[in-house]
């Protein structure tokens, strides 16, 4: 049907792009959808916030799954050991899913979120769900409190980024969509993170179909820094299966209205 063929044909080009997913992915329309440009000026930085600090505890781990899904790459990294808990997230304890990333063609783009106005080249997704009220991610997609994502911009500097390093040398193996390998390296997702952890949040969704309205938002205020060069291997991944070569150059979706929701603030 032609549900199905759209479905498999989501993109982010002007013919499947963010632009037309409302048309079979509904949620895409909603209310609370994101990314957001950040206005600096109304966030408000919550005293509760403030209260109750944001905590992570992270695993390393070796061999972990890298794949192309034709949309980027996506580390599965389900680490029941890890949790995160507080700031934002209440009294509920979420756990590490999956990490991924969005880009664009040139570095002048390619974060989801903006901060006013202004795009990072890249933009980290550390994916989190609510293991004390779900018995599963996909139960827990389908909740407003769901999920909690981590978000990390990229600037781009001189300094490799040692961490980003361990993800860029696996792309040559996944090059075509559907291919996965294992990251020989131990992966220790705390390393991810800035070292300044202030950050904003918001109630949004998922910026990839089906859109679902199931995400707390946490984004780092300080970016991290990786190469022109890490982020060259980025587009060189291809979002076709088969030999011809179409190139994940950009898939970040653009900012969508705030509308009436609160963006607090929390400078840690
Ligand atoms: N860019 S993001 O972090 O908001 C994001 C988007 C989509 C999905 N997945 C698509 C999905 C979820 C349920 C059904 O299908 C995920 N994720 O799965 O972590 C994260
Ligand atoms: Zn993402």
């Amino acid at each position: 049907t032609r549900a199905r063929v759209m479905a498999a044909e989501w993109g982010y080009s002007p013919t499947n792009g963010p632009d037309v997913w409302a048309r079979l992915f509904p949620q895409a329309g909603g209310a609370r959808q994101s990314p957001v440009d950040i206005c600096t000026s109304i966030a408000s930085s919550d005293s509760n916030l403030e209260m109750k600090k944001l905590t992570f505890a992270y695993e390393s781990q070796s061999d972990l799954r890298i794949l192309n899904t034709g949309h980027g790459w996506k580390v599965e990294a389900p680490q029941s050991g890890s949790r995160l808990e507080g700031g934002p997230l209440g009294e509920d304890i979420y756990q590490l899913e999956q990490f991924h990333c969005h880009w664009g063609e040139t570095s002048a783009e390619g974060s989801e979120h903006t901060v006013d106005g202004r795009a990072y080249a890249g933009e980290l997704h550390l994916v989190h769900w609510n293991t004390t009220k779900y018995q599963s991610f996909a139960e827990a997609a389908q909740h407003p409190d769901g999920l909690a994502v981590l978000g990390v911009f990229f600037d781009v500097g001189n300094e490799s980024n040692d961490e980003i390093e361990k993800i860029v040398s696996t792309l040559s193996e996944i090059k075509f969509k559907g291919q996965f390998t294992d990251i020989p390296d131990v992966i220790d997702p705390t390393t991810f993170l800035p070292s300044g952890l202030g950050y904003w949040t918001y109630l949004g969704s998922l910026t990839t179909p089906p859109c679902n309205e199931c995400v707390i938002w946490i984004v780092y205020k300080e970016p991290i820094t990786v190469t022109e060069e890490q982020l060259v291997q980025f587009r060189c991944l291809s979002a076709c299966s088969g030999e011809a070569e179409e190139f994940i150059v950009k898939n970040y979706r653009p900012p969508q209205p705030l509308g009436n929701r609160a963006l607090r603030e929390c400078n840690a």
